[in-house]
């Protein structure tokens, strides 16, 4: 394995349309204009109801269309890190994308299709077969969901993450499965994925709002000499999503969202070699710490799907994938949020009949933009939010992950101490058990009895205050959460095409 080998590919697959989006007439607006460029046709309108096609076109280190099978795209993309696996080195595979664009079917295949988890397994074992024999192979498969780590293989068993002395990170009682054939070890991947975690969007029934971790290791005695990890990460869209009617959803998202915006750091200071590793910036990331240093190869497959309804979603997992790649060429601003403030790639704007016209750079509804213009939060040179507004709007999502993540400690504090006070209650049982057998006793002492019974008591207070309190700041906090989401909702559609219907937002809007 050479050092001028690239540490990280990023690559674009694109997933036909499928029936559903056929029959709704949904058109194909992706383009693959080279073997790594893709062109998006986004269809948009004026002010004045004009429409008109906005052409983003992106560069990545190659683009898969629709017609290029699992096995073709193996063969191609992947399979030459397998092998770097047996050479020490760390292989991670992501895929990326919307729910629905073809995460899964990528990484697990479906019906007589394989996945990538096949087609690297049959490698794994043909090479350990032949060249390899001494090196053993062992599997663990867990998920990250909402925070938690839930181990796969062992029924969803919560698991904990720890560093140690020497600063590795372990996951405490993960359980890793010994195989020796590709048979088995796609037998315990079936296993692990039925008790995957999914739930209800509206995009797809089936889709997962979680992230799934399969690793794959390679041993000699007790020394680990290769790990190969593929992660099929939770919908890319769900990152996005503060909307969510409960603050469940909205939290869960803002956990995707911070989750996806650390391993997006933690690639590109993989790629730019740097010292320090952002991977504390969540547990997706913590837990991937290993993948990020020393002897690593990266491939991150970004899925698209193709229809003209997902355009959006397709849009930002390209500037998602961009941003990873774009920085191997050196230097991009970075945002603080890809979901929110996307960053134009390169644009081309036509007219219905593909005449060149001006691109508007922001379009506003009823008046909005003279409201935004005297508020000063309008550059007085173009319609671009000023940059007060948006330096607000960056420091107001901040505050509401920081609020996420307090929600998150809080609950765990709070099922702690509820824990634990179940732990003592069988010991309380028996010695109120006990005291009341003692007081039945004739000639008992009643004052011990009673001192006793206050003991019980003032315990059982202490407990049920410090519940109390802990309840208390948990529905606060997510009473807050409340409000901040509304006022992001209210921003949401903001960026591009500015609806002031929610005129109000930045009066509003807390000053930081
Ligand atoms: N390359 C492809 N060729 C043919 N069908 C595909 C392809 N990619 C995806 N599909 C189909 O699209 C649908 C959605 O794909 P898939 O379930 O893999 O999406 P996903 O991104 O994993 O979504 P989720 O986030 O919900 O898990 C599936 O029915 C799958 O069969």
């Amino acid at each position: 394995m050479s050092d001028k080998e690239p540490k990280i590919q990023v690559i674009i697959r694109k997933r036909p349309l499928n029936s559903k989006e056929i029959s709704k007439g949904e058109t194909d607006i992706l383009f693959k204009t080279s073997s790594n460029t893709l062109v998006v046709r986004e269809q948009r309108v004026k002010v004045d109801l004009t429409r008109y096609t906005e052409e983003h076109s992106f560069a990545f280190d190659a683009v898969y269309s629709e017609d290029v099978n699992n096995q073709d795209l193996y063969i191609s993309a992947v399979q030459p890190i397998v092998s770097a696996a047996f050479q020490s080195a760390k292989v991670t595979c992501f895929a990326y994308g919307q729910t629905g664009s073809g995460k899964t079917y990528t990484m697990m295949g479906e019906g007589q299709t394989p996945g990538l988890y096949l087609l690297a397994a049959r490698d794994i074992f043909e090479y350990r077969n032949m060249s390899f024999p001494s090196i053993k192979v062992s599997v663990s498969f867990y998920e990250i969901y909402c925070n938690k780590l839930l181990d796969l293989l062992n029924d969803r068993n919560k698991l904990h993450v720890r560093e140690d002395a020497k600063q590795s990170v372990n996951i405490v009682g993960l359980v890793h499965r010994p195989v020796e054939t590709v048979q088995s070890l796609m037998s315990i991947i079936n296993q692990g994925i039925e008790k995957r975690t999914t739930g209800q969007t509206g995009a797809n029934d089936e889709s997962s709002r979680s992230h799934a971790v399969l690793e794959i290791s390679l041993k000699n005695g007790k020394k680990t000499v290769g790990k190969l990890s593929f992660i099929d990460l939770a919908g890319s869209e769900r990152g996005a999503d503060v909307s969510g009617s409960d603050s469940k959803t909205r939290v869960d998202g803002a956990e995707i969202n911070k989750s996806l915006l650390a391993l997006k750091e933690c690639i590109r200071a993989l790629d730019q070699e740097k010292k320090h590793l952002p991977f504390r910036g969540s547990k997706l990331t913590l837990v991937l710490k290993d993948s990020f240093i020393g002897c690593c190869r990266t491939v991150m497959i970004g899925n698209v799907s193709p229809g003209l309804f997902s355009c959006e979603h397709t849009l930002n997992t390209l500037r998602y994938s961009d941003r990873v790649k774009e920085l191997k060429k050196g230097g991009n601003k970075d945002t603080s949020n890809p979901m929110m403030l996307p960053r134009q790639h390169s644009t081309i704007v036509k007219t219905q009949n593909d005449e060149p016209t001006k691109a508007p750079s922001l379009l506003y509804k009823n008046g909005a933009e003279s409201k935004l213009r005297s508020k000063g939060l309008l550059s007085p040179h173009n319609n671009v939010l000023t940059y007060s507004a948006e330096l607000n709007m960056a420091n107001f999502t901040k505050k509401h992950e920081a609020l996420i993540q307090e929600i998150m400690e809080k609950e765990d504090d709070l099922v702690k101490t509820h824990k634990k006070a179940l732990g003592e209650m069988p010991n309380m049982y028996e010695f109120e058990k006990n005291i009341i057998c003692q007081v039945m006793e004739p000639n008992s002492d009643i004052l011990h009895y009673i001192s006793n019974v206050e003991n019980v008591i003032n315990y059982k207070d202490q407990f049920n205050l410090e519940m109390r309190r802990k309840i208390e700041s948990l529905k606060q906090a997510l009473r807050d959460e409340e409000s901040f989401s509304h006022v992001i909702n209210a921003a949401k559609p903001s960026i591009d095409v500015f609806d002031l219907e929610h005129d109000d937002f930045f009066e509003n809007m807390p000053i930081y």
